[in-house]
């Protein structure tokens, strides 16, 4: 099957200002990640805050600035795309957001905040847009009658739901959510979860869905990519992610997750990692998780590990990733 999401090589840096020396500084918060997605599945980007999430979905999406890398969309090449070719194709592939009060305009209803893109779409009829706006109130079980509803009116999961049906309205292919039910609480969490899986269902959506929830991860994602210092540490199937974890980094983040009681090995799991990421300003030169890895050789100290891999679409940048075996069973293959 051929995919629907190409990504390649994508690098999105920002200038930051000169060194002392007077040469420039550069945040490198997206350096160099690839991936495909197929039709109705969903790829999740898994990783600490600032390992460069959601940069990455600001890239795919054109909001922010790709520096090098390619993006396609089944055959159009959306990092290439500019003017109204690209606004366009922009109806294929829409954003759902972390936070849906602040991506909604308070003083605009509901029904109007999801006219809007349909508005940029003159070929469609005006009197549709009205159907289209009640479809997709319906689509995220909203009563057609909240489109007449302002922003504060709804609750925080309905207003998630407000702007899943403010992205659904275009009728795009890909869907990138960024950390979409961070900020619900548990109950509502589950609720737009399964929304997202029914919509998936019916519609053939594909995700991008970045989050550093790994329960959520693993109950929605058909692959996964985790994330540190703005590369993949692994990559593969997420069967293959939650089975067969590989990467030093991606133990750390598992062990982090479990449940206290889960083990007595407390002082085992603390000293999985150490420290904070380093800057992404200036990566280091080996391994750029070498400073926290408990594994960690001089060679990693010397040389980057690429992400290579170790069986069948399971990919890990680690140059030791056949012979480590993850310090805590809970995390080691059965
Ligand atoms: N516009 C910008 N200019 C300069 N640096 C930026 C910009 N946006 C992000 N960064 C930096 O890029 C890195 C990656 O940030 P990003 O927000 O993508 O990470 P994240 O994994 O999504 O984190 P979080 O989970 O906290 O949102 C961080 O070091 C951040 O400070």
């Amino acid at each position: 099957m051929s995919s629907l999401l190409q990504v390649e090589d994508l690098k999105v840096h920002f200038p930051a200002g000169r060194n002392k020396d007077g040469s420039p500084r550069v945040v490198h918060a997206v350096d160099g990640i690839s991936f495909e997605l197929e039709q109705g599945k969903t790829f999740g980007i898994v990783g600490e805050s600032g390992s460069g999430k959601s940069t990455a979905a600001l890239g795919i999406m054109r909001l922010a600035p790709i520096t090098s890398g390619k993006v396609s969309l089944g055959r159009d090449v959306i990092s290439e795309l500019e003017g109204e070719k690209l606004r366009q194709t922009r109806m294929r592939f829409q954003m759902v957001f972390q936070d849906p009060f602040s991506s909604l305009n308070p003083r605009k209803r509901a029904g109007d905040a999801i006219r809007e893109p349909l508005d940029l779409m003159s070929y469609i009829d005006p009197r549709l847009r009205h159907e289209v706006v009640e479809e997709s109130l319906v689509a995220v079980g909203l009563h057609p009658s909240a489109a007449r509803l302002f922003p504060h009116q709804f609750s925080g999961g309905q207003r998630q739901r407000l702007c899943i049906a403010r992205a659904l309205a275009t009728q795009p292919e890909l869907l990138v959510c960024d950390e979409p039910v961070s900020a619900l609480d548990v109950a509502i969490q589950a609720q737009v979860i399964n929304l997202l899986l029914r919509l998936q269902d019916e519609k053939k959506l594909s995700y991008v869905f970045i989050s550093h929830d790994l329960a959520v991860v693993q109950h929605l994602c058909t692959d996964v990519g985790v994330m540190y210092l703005g590369q993949f540490a692994e990559k593969g199937s997420a069967r293959q992610i939650f089975s067969n974890p590989r990467h030093p980094y991606t133990w750390s983040l598992m062990a982090a997750a479990l449940k206290p009681d889960a083990s007595q090995r407390g002082r085992e799991r603390t000293a999985l990692i150490k420290g904070e990421p380093p800057s992404p300003i200036n990566p280091p030169k080996g391994c750029r998780f070498a400073a926290r890895c408990p594994f960690a050789q001089e060679r990693c100290r010397q040389e980057a590990p690429a992400l290579r891999e170790v069986e069948s679409g399971h990919s890990v940048a680690c140059h030791f990733a056949e012979s480590l075996e993850a310090p805590l069973p809970e995390l080691r293959a059965a």
